[in-house]
């Protein structure tokens, strides 16, 4: 795990799963990519809380998904699901990038996938309707 910042998801160096190869991003980094989850980033509702659209600063879009506090999932159960994901993580599922846990924010971030883009991952062309 790299780490951008130096806040309270180091632990999660320390649990014996290093080699998943996410990264920690700052809230503010996040939110500045975003611009502080502006509702028109919004992309759309999880089980897990809202999603919104990101960019970041080296120019990758991102899909960020954050925890809502209503999910009732806590610390644990977010680095669980976090650690589970990576050590899940296949060419062709939306990959993980990393996280952020700073104070009551936790997000998951994701590399951004345009709709279009579900053929074209799974098929390698773009299928479109016939209609
Ligand atoms: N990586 C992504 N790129 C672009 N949009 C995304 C991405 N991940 C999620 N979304 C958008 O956010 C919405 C909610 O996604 P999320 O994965 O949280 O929930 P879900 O798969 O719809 O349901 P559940 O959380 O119950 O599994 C999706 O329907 C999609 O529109």
């Amino acid at each position: 795990m790299t780490m951008d910042t130096t806040n309270d998801i180091y632990e999660l160096e320390n649990d014996g799963n290093k080699g998943h190869n996410l990264k920690v991003y700052s809230a503010a980094k996040i939110m500045a990519s975003t611009s502080n989850f502006a509702s028109e980033n919004k992309l759309g509702q999880g089980g897990f809380g809202l999603v919104y659209k990101g960019k970041l600063p080296e120019g990758r879009e991102i899909a960020v998904k954050r925890l809502s506090r209503s999910s009732g999932q806590g610390l644990v159960e977010f680095k669980n699901e976090l650690i589970l994901i990576a050590k899940l993580q296949h060419m062709n599922l939306v990959r993980l990038l990393g996280c952020c846990i700073q104070g009551e924010e936790k997000m998951l971030v994701y590399v951004y996938m345009p709709n279009k883009s579900l053929n074209l991952f799974i098929f390698g062309k773009l299928i479109m309707p016939s209609y």
